[in-house]
């Protein structure tokens, strides 16, 4: 496993063009699966999750280039319903092929899926959606086997706005027979980048981005190829550089983000003394004063504060001037960056689902690991603000979700390079 060593204590400064979403790319992937046709799919991020999605792929019969920018994908030769669950097992979206290939085969086989450790990740929500479609779900031995004569539409109401349910109830809901509503549907961007990329293919779905989904079912054979889609904006990289420039007291421009995305963490940064410029596709972030702390960070489902987002903001708050709160209701343990970055001087106590953190002056280089994504890269931002060295071990999660994490970084002036 790789580790980057990071020389913390230089400001971040420059332009950077933010990568395409990795969490509207993947469900975006797994539907293509639907129109049996030839996909061009742009603003793709190339990262290792969209690597495992695009074998995924491969495996069940589609041929799949990764082309600038994107990827072509052609699933007119799909013919197999059954996902190796070595493959399932490597990341959470795994699960989104429920949907697809029960709409287009009627039935699926699939072992649990894996993705980031964050506390206990049940797929409940997904499976009692996809029975009121009329699948016939059994479980065993660790897999699941889903079965259904015909999906018909119904009306679904999620017990919690799951963004991933909302994905593959979308999907499978899009060719069942009749109309199907979801209510208390997750409203995140990602969900609108799923019903504009179905309906490109020709899917009736309205409602994305509100609590209700409105799905007219339709025909297979009524589905036509997309000849190019660009995919949204990684809006949680987008915040990953803005909080990491905030703790160098840099000054940054991303390009290729959708400030309205931001919103709920521009909020906060300028709570905190950032000054920020939005404008459509553009932020610009300058941090020039010490920064405050927040009396009240909670993590909640879109519009609220991201949970991706959570662990990169308890690095930026461990050097506020301050104490703060940060309260982590979307997963039960996501904490974990938390012991990694005491072991750099950050003041951090956790209380259940809450985290106090009482601002230091400085943190210090230490090695550290990352235990998933978003917590590592939390230590990279910590190891960038930090004096002296630090070393973060276990960077393959880093790299499931950040483009080229290194790179970016180094041109906008940090000093970290990648060891194997
Ligand atoms: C690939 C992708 O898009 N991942 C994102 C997606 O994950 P994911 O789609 O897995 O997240 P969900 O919105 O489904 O999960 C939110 C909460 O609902 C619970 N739950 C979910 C499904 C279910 O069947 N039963 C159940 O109890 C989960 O345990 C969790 O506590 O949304 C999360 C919440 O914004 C983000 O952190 C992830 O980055
Ligand atoms: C938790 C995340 O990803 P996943 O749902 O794919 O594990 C994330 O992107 O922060």
């Amino acid at each position: 496993m790789g580790a980057f060593l990071i020389n913390g204590g230089y400001r971040l400064e420059g332009k950077l063009k933010v990568q395409g979403s990795k969490n509207a790319s993947l469900p975006i992937l797994a539907a293509t699966i639907l129109n049996s046709n030839k996909n061009i799919i742009k603003n793709m991020p190339d990262i290792i999750d969209i690597s495992v999605m695009m074998s995924i792929l491969r495996i069940l019969g589609a041929k799949v280039l990764r082309i600038d920018d994107g990827v072509i994908v052609d699933t007119s030769n799909v013919d197999k319903w059954e996902v190796p669950e070595i493959l399932m097992r490597k990341m959470r979206s795994s699960i989104i092929l429920m949907g697809p290939l029960l709409a287009k085969f009627g039935r699926v086989r699939v072992s649990y899926p894996g993705g980031c450790e964050i506390g206990p990740r049940p797929i409940d929500l997904h499976l009692k959606g996809l029975a009121a479609l009329g699948v016939e779900i059994k479980e065993g031995y660790g897999f699941i086997t889903a079965e259904t004569g015909k999906l018909k539409g119904n009306d679904i109401h999620l017990d919690f706005p799951s963004v991933g349910a909302t994905e593959n109830l979308m999907i499978a809901a899009a060719l069942a027979e009749g109309r199907t509503v979801i209510r208390n549907a997750a409203k995140e961007p990602e969900i609108i980048d799923l019903q504009n990329f179905l309906n490109r293919m020709g899917c009736q779905i309205r409602g994305a981005g509100t609590d209700t989904i409105k799905i007219t079912g339709c025909k297979i054979e009524d589905l036509k190829p997309v000849d190019e889609y660009s995919v949204i904006p990684d809006r949680i990289a987008a915040g990953t550089y803005l909080i990491a420039c905030a703790a160098t007291k840099g000054h940054v421009i991303l390009e290729n983000v959708i400030s309205e995305h931001i919103e709920p963490l521009l909020a906060k940064m300028r709570e905190m003394g950032c000054n920020i410029n939005s404008y459509n596709d553009r932020i610009e972030l300058t941090a020039e004063e010490p920064l405050k702390a927040l009396e009240n960070l909670r993590t909640l489902p879109y519009p609220g504060f991201p949970t991706d987002l959570q662990a990169p903001m308890m690095s930026l708050l461990s050097i506020a001037e301050g104490t703060s709160v940060i309260i982590e209701t979307i997963f039960e343990n996501r904490f974990k960056h938390a012991e990694e970055l005491r072991r750099m001087g950050a003041n951090i106590k956790i209380n259940g689902n809450t985290a106090i953190i009482t601002g230091v002056k400085k943190l210090t280089g230490a090695v550290v690991e990352a235990k998933d994504l978003r917590a590592g890269a939390a230590l990279v931002i910590a190891g960038l603000c930090a004096e002296g060295t630090t070393v973060v071990e276990g960077i393959s999660h880093i790299e499931r979700g950040y483009e080229n994490f290194d790179r970016n970084l180094q041109n906008l002036g940090a000093r970290i390079t990648r060891i194997d």
